[in-house]
């Protein structure tokens, strides 16, 4: 049975249930985060993240949402430290966006929308592989980023400038020598929970780790990433945008945060 999903109304979030069971879980993700409910944790260590930029290979549009995929076969861009024991490696990152600035994130903090979301997907090395790790409730890390629209945000601006290479679903384009730290806000204050993949397979194997503070995204750069198409070359033509998540219910578990 093949598994083709995506975010329109006949194979969008509301269908996923259907291939993925799991979708109604009781770890899914992403979730409202609410800070007065939070419980700041005085144990929870600073995060670490050491980014080795010769790591980045490739940029890839996957008919979901592009991402930048590292080389992973060496301990040189980890995450250690935060909620997370051991080491986890960096796969890949990737965004989510919206079809217009009122929306696009997957996390949202008292409700509110932010047009767009990086995560930095991590696996953690007590697993032979991120495959393996997927599937393991320790196995994944995923750090969230929240982009606020704002002044042009120049650090963004070599990834916006390969999507043009990138266009249709499959394309796919070398990417080297780009450091992932320089996307990251200046303070790494963050929440973190117990969730799961927010695509299929939604798998319940991720510990997340949102920044409080977002990075700033120009509406022009937005529209960078809605110049991008879900669809392949020969197919209906098709916006990448609108590809995110709503947020999914918390089901009791607590969200701490890292900071007073
Ligand atoms: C086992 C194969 C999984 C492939 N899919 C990876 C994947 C999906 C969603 C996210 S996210 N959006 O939760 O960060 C990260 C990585
Ligand atoms: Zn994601």
């Amino acid at each position: 049975m093949s598994h083709s999903w995506g975010y329109g109304p006949s194979d969008g979030p509301e269908k996923w249930f259907g291939g993925f069971p799991v979708a109604n879980g009781p770890r899914q993700s992403p979730i409202d985060i609410i800070p007065g409910q939070t419980s700041y944790d005085s144990t929870l260590k600073p995060l670490k993240l050491k980014y080795d930029p010769s790591n980045s290979t490739d940029i890839l549009n996957n008919g979901h949402s592009f991402q930048v995929g590292f080389v992973d076969d060496i301990d040189s861009s980890t995450l250690t430290g935060g909620p997370i024991t051991g080491t986890y490696r960096l796969k890949q990152f990737h965004f989510h966006w919206g079809a217009s600035d009122d929306r696009g994130s997957e996390h949202t903090v008292n409700g509110i929308k932010f047009p767009c979301e990086l995560h930095l997907v991590h696996w953690n090395t007590k697993y032979p592989s991120f495959g393996e790790a997927a599937s393991e409730p320790d196995g994944l890390a995923v750090v969230g980023v929240f982009l606020k629209i704002g002044a042009a945000n120049p650090r963004l601006q070599k990834v916006l400038d390969a999507l043009g290479a990138i266009k249709s679903k499959g394309k796919q384009t070398t990417f080297s020598n780009f450091d992932a730290k320089t996307l990251l806000p200046s303070s790494l204050d963050y929440w973190t929970y117990d969730g799961s993949l927010t695509t299929p397979p939604l798998l319940e194997s991720v510990t997340w780790i949102v920044l409080k503070e977002p990075i700033s995204v120009s509406p022009t750069q937005m529209g960078k990433f809605r110049s991008l198409m879900f669809s392949g070359d020969g197919e209906a033509p098709c916006c990448m945008q609108d590809n995110y998540r709503p947020p999914q219910p918390l089901k009791g578990r607590k969200v701490r945060r890292s900071f007073k």
